[in-house]
C-alpha cells in the first residue's frame, strides 16, 4: 500500500515512521510519502489560505494551491481522504475498507477548512471520502491522519505480530471489548475473576460475551441498535 499525505506541517507526520508503522514500512508493506503543500505555492509568502467569501471568522485554504498538489499526488486509483469535523464517521468497518486500497492520499486541512471546490473537482477524477474521527474540532487534519493510518495499517497482513488479534478487536462483533486481566492474580487486594482461571473455555467465552454486552449496553447503547437481531442468541436475550 502506498500512502501519501499533503500537509503544511510535514514534521507532524514524523511519528508515522515510528513503532508499528516503522516495521510495516521496513517490511515494504507500506510506503509513505509526506508532501509540503507550500511546495505548490507561487508567491513569495507561500500563502495557502485566504479570507472566506461571505465573510466570517478564520481563513479558508486556497483551491488554486490544493488543486495542483492533488493533481501531482493522486492517480486515478487513488482514494482521497479528507479528515474533517464535517465528515462521515470513520469506523472500524471503514478502516477495513481502506485496508483494501492500493493508494490512499490524505489531505490535511487547517483553519476553517479547504475551499469546497477542491473536493468537488477531485470527485470528478477520484473517489473522495470526507471523514470524521470524532465530534470535536482539531486545529488540523494531521492528528486524524495519524489515527486513521494506524487503524488501517494494523489490519494489513504481516503488520501485526498476531493476525488473530483482529478477530478479537472491539467492534469486530459490533460490541465493545470487555475487561482484560494478567498476572499478578491479586493486585492491591483486587482479584482476577475466578471464571478466567477455571480452564472451562465455554464458560470463559460466555463470561467474556456477557461482559462485552454489559459494557456496550452501558457505554454505547447506540451500537446495540445497529446490530442485526440474529447477533443475539437466547442466552444474550436473557441478560
Ligand atoms: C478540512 O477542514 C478542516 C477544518 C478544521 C479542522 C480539520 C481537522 O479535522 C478535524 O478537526 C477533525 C476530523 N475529525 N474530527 C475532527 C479539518
Amino acid at each position: 500500500m502506498q500512502i501519501d499525505v499533503v500537509t503544511i506541517f510535514p514534521e507532524y507526520l514524523a511519528p508515522l515512521r515510528a513503532a508499528l508503522l516503522g516495521k510495516a514500512i521496513d517490511k515494504g508493506l507500506i510506503s509513505v510519502g509526506v508532501h509540503d503543500l507550500r511546495d505548490w505555492t507561487q508567491d513569495v509568502h507561500k500563502a495557502v489560505d485566504d479570507s472566506p467569501y461571505g465573510g466570517g471568522p478564520g481563513m479558508v485554504m486556497k483551491a488554486d494551491i490544493w488543486g495542483p498538489a492533488l493533481d501531482d499526488v493522486c492517480t486515478d486509483e487513488t482514494r482521497l481522504i479528507v479528515p474533517t469535523p464535517a465528515g462521515r464517521p470513520f469506523t472500524q468497518a471503514v478502516a477495513h475498507e481502506y485496508a483494501e486500497e492500493a493508494h490512499l492520499v490524505f489531505a490535511c486541512g487547517r483553519y476553517e477548512g479547504i475551499d469546497q471546490r477542491v473536493v468537488d473537482d477531485a470527485r470528478r477524477r477520484v473517489r473522495v471520502n470526507e471523514v470524521s474521527i470524532g465530534d470535536y474540532v482539531l486545529v488540523g487534519g494531521e492528528v486524524a491522519v495519524l489515527a486513521i493510518v494506524e487503524a488501517v495499517a494494523r489490519l494489513l497482513p504481516g503488520v501485526l505480530g498476531n493476525p488473530k488479534s483482529h478477530a478479537e478487536d472491539s467492534f469486530q462483533d459490533g460490541l465493545l471489548e470487555g475487561p482484560s486481566y494478567t498476572r499478578p492474580l491479586v493486585w492491591r487486594d483486587l482479584e482476577v475473576p475466578d471464571v478466567l482461571r477455571s480452564g472451562n473455555h465455554r464458560l470463559i467465552d460466555r463470561w467474556r460475551r456477557d461482559q462485552s454486552l454489559a459494557r456496550t449496553f452501558e457505554r454505547r447503547p447506540d451500537l446495540l441498535e445497529s446490530l442485526p437481531a440474529d447477533a443475539f442468541d437466547k442466552h444474550d436475550r436473557a441478560l
